[in-house]
């Protein structure tokens, strides 16, 4: 990952206090997730002439007045062809020695296809860790921000060759929903093999995509546990990436980056385009709120609360969680770190940034009038 300093725009805790994703002009901002079965024929190898229409598509789009952000899979599938290895390797091996040989390519092929048209693109390789603090966080964006101010369109991937097992993004897609969240992006557009999220089986003559949904709406129950080809995640992840996207406030579509100039048909004749949509929160969350949505899988620890706390989270007011309401405080966090709620269920409900570290919380649990544990602005109920 590219790394800029902390700008002026954050305090001290490093937390933005003046908009550092400012838009250029009325520009809409859309981030474009390609699939490794979009960019790969079924022999594995890497289908350069797809590659080259996603290209088009794109500066299409940038000369319609949109700001593109490229997330691009695909390295692991370029890297496979390149080399036969002599001795057997194992998974992370073969990751890692494919995506280091497969990144170049990939990167060297999306340059020279935008170099056709004079544009500038500019690689940016990132992992889980690189959104785990509030700071590396805005670093990242502070970079993504500059690179769109001077129209150069970032080309963003995992870091797979350091990011490995535990530290892995489910995949692409999750990445993909992080980024435009971070960018605060109009449009997450998240290409695959199929034309949207199908209600059953999408081998299954009967089924239908289904056209358009609310941010809020839970697809699973439709969603096959298969995987295409050289993917990672499956369709449950995008679902899953879509709903929490969408419940941000941006709009959220799942298309088929395999037919013939499909992003130019979404932005155009979108009634008349297969796809599914996600509709967005029309009343979308604060952006430090949206960092702190997707930051769950940092949690350093885990606050447990009573029923009457749990229900006054999930309603519409806005509430703090208070040391009242806690009956158990678990793991070993400071001040400013990520936690999870937890209901008597044992469900995890909601995400945090602690206003205690756990000996203290532990100190007030079931105190009165004191700082909350959570304060409001610092929570995220799922
Ligand atoms: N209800 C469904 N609607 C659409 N696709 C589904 C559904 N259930 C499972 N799938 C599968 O999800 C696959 C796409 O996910 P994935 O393999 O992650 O692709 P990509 O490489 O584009 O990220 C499809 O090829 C399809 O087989
Ligand atoms: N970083 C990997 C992408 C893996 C991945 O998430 O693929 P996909 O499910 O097709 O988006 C690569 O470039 O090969």
């Amino acid at each position: 990952m590219m790394t800029t300093k902390c700008t002026e725009d954050m305090n001290s805790k490093g937390e933005q206090t003046s908009p550092a994703t400012e838009k250029v002009g009325e520009k809409k901002r859309v981030v474009v997730k390609v699939g490794s079965n979009v960019l790969t024929r079924d022999d594995g190898k890497l289908d350069v002439t797809r590659m080259s229409a996603i290209v088009d598509q794109v500066v299409w789009l940038k000369q319609h007045g949109y700001e593109v952000i490229l997330v691009s899979s695909g390295a692991m599938a370029c890297g496979r062809d390149e080399l036969k290895v002599t001795r057997k390797l194992d998974s992370v091996a073969q990751r890692q020695l494919y995506s280091a040989l497969g990144q170049v390519k990939l990167i060297g092929l999306y340059y020279d296809l935008f170099r056709e048209y004079d544009l500038h693109v500019g690689q940016v390789l990132t992992m889980k860790e690189s959104f785990s603090t509030r700071g590396e966080y805005l670093n990242q964006r502070a970079c993504m921000s500059v690179m769109l101010e001077n129209g150069v369109i970032p080309i963003v991937n995992e870091n797979d060759t350091v990011s490995v097992t535990e530290l892995m993004f489910t995949d692409n897609d999750e990445l993909s929903g992080l980024i435009a969240s971070m960018m605060d992006a109009d449009t997450l557009i998240i290409l695959s093999n199929v034309d949207g999220i199908f209600n059953g089986d999408p081998k299954d003559s009967q089924t239908r995509v289904i056209p358009m949904v609310n941010y809020d709406r839970d697809l699973g129950e439709y969603i096959q546990d298969t995987k295409s080809g050289f993917g990672r995640g499956g369709m449950l992840t995008k679902a899953n990436i879509a709903r929490k996207v969408a419940e941000e406030g941006i709009k959220v579509i799942i298309a088929n980056g395999k037919t013939t100039n499909i992003l130019v048909e979404l932005a155009t004749k979108p009634m008349e385009t297969m796809h599914t949509e996600f509709r967005p929160n029309p009343t979308p969350t604060s952006t430090l709120k949206k960092w702190i949505a997707h930051s769950e899988s940092f949690a350093k620890g885990r606050v447990v609360i009573n029923d009457k706390a749990a229900e006054a989270l999930k309603g519409h007011k806005a509430v703090s969680l208070l040391p009242v309401g806690v009956t158990a405080v678990e793991g070993d966090f400071e001040e400013g770190d990520i936690i999870n709620v937890i209901d008597q269920q044992g469900n995890n409900i909601g995400v945090g940034r602690s206003g205690y570290s756990a000996e203290e919380a532990r100190r007030r649990m079931g105190v009165h009038d004191v700082k909350p544990v959570i304060h409001y602005d610092y929570l995220y109920m799922e």
